[in-house]
């Protein structure tokens, strides 16, 4: 049995589902390419290579053997890119939610099964057809759910709109004893400077009370300051739109003191360790390019309470 408990983003984790990226597929046609930072690479000749791939997951899979942490990986599946496991299933309180995604990654899924048949079934959740979630847009934060979404003109508008109204309402259903933070996120699937692919490309709660944002990644400019009053202006580090692009809000929390991240982030690297953080930097910079970092890369099964 495989137990999960997941109620914020930073507690000590036990125990979590890390990405792979062996038979990834290699340079999807530009036809498949289903965010705009991936397809700036596959035109410009600089989509990364398996082995690059694989050598900056396994330095994030040492990292968190090192702190404890029991990695497991998605079972391989010929040519498919499971790289981002956090979008593909997430967990929240003692829940696991399956969700509905992109079409493009839905057979991602199937690495994971063999997880999924080792938690009790009734922790299992399924969301029914029509409601879409993608894990890179849910936080469970301590009392508090923040999800990004966008309402069914955007959702209906941009391939890089994965949460819709209708996945808001199920989890809002499924845990009416959180309070509810949706946010509208800033679109596009041409401009990846202009684009917040999921929550978790603008927004990160780190430590016990601080966050990294990106004030243009949210749609509705009332809904950073919602965000920024929860954490207290002294307690946000803000990122600029390349820093942004480069996903520095996407940097993965191990413990509250203690945060993998980006060896090149040097501005927030040194931020945080300002702040006291220990920063374990890895070499992440191909992987980026497929618009997705540590966080992206990693499903929590169980942190420590
Ligand atoms: N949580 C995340 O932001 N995940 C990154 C997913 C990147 C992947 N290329 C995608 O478009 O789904």
């Amino acid at each position: 049995m495989i137990n999960i408990l997941i109620k914020d983003e930073t507690a000590p984790l036990r125990s979590v589902v890390l990405g792979t990226g062996e038979s990834f597929g290699g340079v999807p046609d530009i036809s498949e390419a289903y965010d705009p930072k991936s397809r700036e690479h596959i035109l410009d000749g600089t989509f990364p290579i398996e082995e690059d791939i694989v050598k900056e997951m396994d330095a994030v899979a040492k990292v968190l053997t090192k702190h404890g942490v029991k990695v497991y990986r998605p079972a391989v599946l010929p040519d498919t890119n499971q790289v981002f496991a956090r979008d593909i299933g997430f967990v929240i309180g003692d829940k696991f939610i399956v969700p509905n995604i992109i079409d493009d990654r839905a057979s991602e899924r199937d690495g994971i099964n063999y997880i999924l048949e080792q938690i009790p079934s009734d922790q299992v959740l399924r969301m029914p057809p029509g409601a879409y979630a993608e894990g890179g847009d849910v936080m469970p934060w301590k009392e508090k759910l923040y999800i990004g979404y966008s309402e069914d003109e955007d959702y209906h508008a941009y391939k890089v709109s994965r949460t819709n109204h209708a996945g808001v309402e199920f989890l809002r259903d499924q845990f009416p004893n959180c309070e509810f933070y949706a946010f509208e996120l800033k679109k596009s699937d041409d401009e990846p400077k202009e684009n917040a692919l999921h929550l978790d490309c603008c927004f990160q709660p780190i430590g016990n009370d601080q966050c990294i944002i990106y004030k243009g990644g949210f749609k509705n400019e009332k809904d950073y300051h919602l965000v920024v009053s929860h954490f207290g202006e002294e307690n946000c580090i803000e990122i600029t739109k390349e820093e942004m692009y480069h996903m520095n809000s996407n940097v993965f929390s191990i413990s509250p003191e203690v945060i993998i991240s980006e060896q090149h982030f040097t501005r927030l690297n040194d931020e945080l360790e300002r702040r006291g953080f220990v920063v374990e930097r890895v070499p992440y910079n191909e992987t980026a390019k497929m618009e997705g970092l540590l966080r992206c890369s990693t499903l929590p099964l169980e942190r420590a309470y």
